[in-house]
């Protein structure tokens, strides 16, 4: 041992003191003590350190002992782990006890045992004993006797250095964020997506045509959760982040994500509320847990089973598994679901939809499917921002649900969009953007990897964001529709019949991806404009927004982010500097006073005049060079409405009959 002049004692490496005789006197510079001033005088690095005496200790220096962000609670174990791995946040054993228990499977019955902190620490680390200990023989397996080490809410810093070390295509970029690769899925895979039904969801949940939720058994889930579990246990070391889910404090759940690799905690950092070291340290046990297996595909045998991907919510046991996706969004939408199922319990609505507030506290809603301009138009210089995507409206206001934002990437432009520009810093994910080898710049114009590119980042990022984030009842409901066909006005003022038609509908129409020679608009239908998340019938949270509306005297407007003066192709994508405008004059309540005309098929009630908007494009017809093939568009979306309506007809909305029938009368007219 003394051979190499270093000894072990007790997980710490130094000099031993034969050692230290045997080595060349130090040539000193300075003898005896001088005056700080003399010492200004010829400074040299020579000069005796008192700080440190090994490089390792060097080294222990750069890291700064902080108070762990999960005090100990239980005392046991204690401490840090060594240091030439992450100053791990340590949680007390209770933590690691409950994230055991998290990990049981039937190979291993009480859970895996788990040590705190990085493997590849080269200090002694701590476990957590079993309880109970004594597994039945026949159940030990290679699995049950190994240790995983459990990275629990580690810091944005350590978890870049866990990526950087560990996961291939991970980068810093020149503004400071990190550069990540999704994998081969570079969006969500509703067609995968699977809802256990048992005896409750199977009365309560929306099911049969048009329904997001298609159904498993438990006998199933459990398969996948095992194949999933399984796969966490084999690793070396498992990310678990504990975080919250909605601002309105009485309506918080907390939840547990189990994944396998930092940029998936990262991820859901950013995207969660991030607790406090109080509130971690309290944390408990979790309201409902994501197993993130997604590196580990599933097994296409399995009942129910259509691909190797598969994204599993069981209501009944808290519990969402998700194999064969890396595509981080399955776990923000997925928790999503389970707030559309809570929520309504409680008599509060979830809405798909960004939230912002002007200086006198008059709030906005802002919903649309994806792409229509929710993160963009929510995101606005002059207002506070709420949140940028799922929101909830209780008696007391609206909460975010959100703790980060999810922006879209595609052409970002520091002019158009400087809020989230700057918000492409250091801990911000960056998925699947291109960027230069060497210097980092990323070019947003990029779709090599996919047109999703996407940026995540804590909602305090952007400057005027408020914290906490709630408000008070909405002033005005914007429904966004990124119409392609060129035939929506660019702004109009809805009843509150059209409101719920229009609500229950959930119309875009966006062109289809980047195949060539595509250049018909795709419809979509989307009920609520969220249906790939709602978990109740449309019917349920239209009524519950109905109600709302009318106890708050909300306005609502339909704004076409889309095409103007024609269809793709043939028109242009409206200016947003003209989207913006017009979103001014809604939140200034201009819009309240100007005159409106009513125009054919839909309706619609349109405005004659919008300030800083050209009033040649509020008439989508005047637009238009062809009036015929603007007719015929027009006919053939009002159609489109009308199909997609057909299956909502026998439902009666609310308990009143009454603005059930206005409801339906309320679509479009040929
Ligand atoms: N007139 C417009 N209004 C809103 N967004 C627009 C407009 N023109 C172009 N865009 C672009 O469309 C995209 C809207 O996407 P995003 O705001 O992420 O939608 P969502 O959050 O609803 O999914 C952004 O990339 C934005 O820059
Ligand atoms: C993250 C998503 O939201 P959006 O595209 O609306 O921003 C999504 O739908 O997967
Ligand atoms: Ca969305
Ligand atoms: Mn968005």
């Amino acid at each position: 041992m003394a051979g190499n002049g270093l000894e072990n004692t007790g997980g710490e490496f130094s000099f031993s003191a034969a050692a230290a005789r045997e080595a060349l006197p130090r040539i000193t510079t300075e003898k005896g003590g001088k005056s700080p001033a003399s010492r200004d005088v010829c400074h040299d690095d020579t000069a005796p350190r008192v700080y440190f005496q090994t490089i390792d200790e060097l080294h222990s220096l750069q890291k700064k002992r902080s108070a762990p962000t999960t005090p100990l609670k239980d005392g046991g174990a204690g401490g840090f782990i060594g240091t030439s791995g992450p100053t791990t946040p340590v949680a007390g054993e209770t933590m690691l006890q409950s994230v055991s228990a998290s990990l049981a499977s039937l190979t291993r019955e009480t859970g895996p045992k788990l040590i705190r902190g990085d493997p590849t620490s080269t200090a002694k680390v701590a476990h957590v004993p079993q309880t109970p200990t004594s597994l039945p023989a026949a159940d030990v397996s290679d699995s049950a006797l190994k240790f995983t080490h459990v990275l629990h809410n580690l810091s944005p810093a350590e978890l870049y250095e866990q990526a950087i070390k560990y996961e291939k295509g991970s980068f810093v970029t020149s503004t400071g964020a990190i550069a990540t690769l999704s994998g081969a899925k570079t969006g969500r895979s509703p067609k995968d997506k699977r809802v256990v039904k048992d005896e409750t969801t199977a009365s309560e949940l929306w099911w049969g045509k048009g329904s997001p939720n298609i159904e498993m058994d438990e006998q199933t889930f459990l398969v996948n959760r095992e194949r999933a579990v399984d796969y966490l246990n084999s690793l070396d070391k498992v990310f678990v982040n504990d975080q919250y889910l909605n601002w309105d404090p009485e309506n918080r759940i907390k939840v547990r994500i189990v994944s396998a690799r930092a940029y998936h905690s990262l991820f859901m950092h950013n995207m969660c509320i991030r607790p406090t070291p109080e509130e971690l340290e309290n944390f408990g046990t979790p309201d409902f847990t994501i197993y993130n297996a997604g590196k580990f595909p599933c097994n296409r045998f399995t009942h129910y089973m259509t691909s190797s991907t598969s994204v599993d919510i069981n209501l009944g046991r808290r519990e969402m598994v998700i194999l064969g996706t890396q595509y981080a969004g399955e776990m923000k939408k997925g928790l999503f679901g389970v707030m559309h199922y809570l929520m309504p319990k409680r008599k509060i609505l979830s809405l798909h939809s960004g939230c912002n507030m002007g200086k006198d506290g008059d709030v906005a809603l802002f919903f649309g499917l994806s792409g229509t301009g929710k993160t963009t138009l929510s995101t606005d210089h002059n207002r506070y921002l709420i949140g940028d995507d799922e929101h909830c409206w209780s008696d007391a206001g609206v909460s975010n649900i959100e703790g980060g934002c999810y922006a879209k990437c595609i052409d970002l432009s520091r002019e158009k969009e400087p809020d989230i520009w700057n918000a492409i810093k250091f801990g911000t994910v960056l998925e699947n953007v291109v960027f230069d080898e060497h210097t980092r710049e990323v070019d947003y114009t990029d779709k090599s990897v996919t047109e999703n590119t996407r940026a995540a980042y804590p909602i305090e990022y952007i400057p005027n964001s408020k914290i906490p984030c709630v408000g008070p009842h909405p002033k005005n409901v914007i429904l966004l529709a990124c119409d392609a066909f060129g035939v929506l006005p660019p702004i109009s003022k809805l009843n509150l019949a059209q409101t719920m038609y229009h609500f229950i509908s959930g119309y875009t129409a966006l062109v289809a991806g980047t195949e060539e020679g595509v250049k018909e608009p795709r419809a979509t239908f989307s009920a609520c404009f969220g249906a790939a998340f709602i978990m109740l019938h449309p019917t349920k949270y239209a009524a519950m927004l109905a109600e709302k509306m009318q106890a708050q005297g909300a306005t609502a407007w339909l704004v076409n982010t889309g095409w103007s003066g024609g269809s793709y192709g043939a028109g242009s994508r409206i200016k947003l500097a003209y989207t913006r405008k017009i979103i001014d004059a809604i939140h200034s309540g201009s819009l309240l006073n100007a005159t409106y005309r009513k125009t054919e098929i839909f309706g619609l009630e349109i405005p004659n005049e919008v300030e800083g908007v050209p009033s040649e494009i509020l008439e989508p017809m005047n637009a238009w060079e062809d009036k015929e093939a603007y007719q015929d568009t027009l006919l053939k979306l009002a159609g489109l409405f009308r199909n997609n309506f057909e299956t909502f007809t026998s439902h009666t909305i609310g308990d009143d009959g009454n603005l059930t029938e206005q409801i339906l009368a309320a679509g479009p007219n040929f």
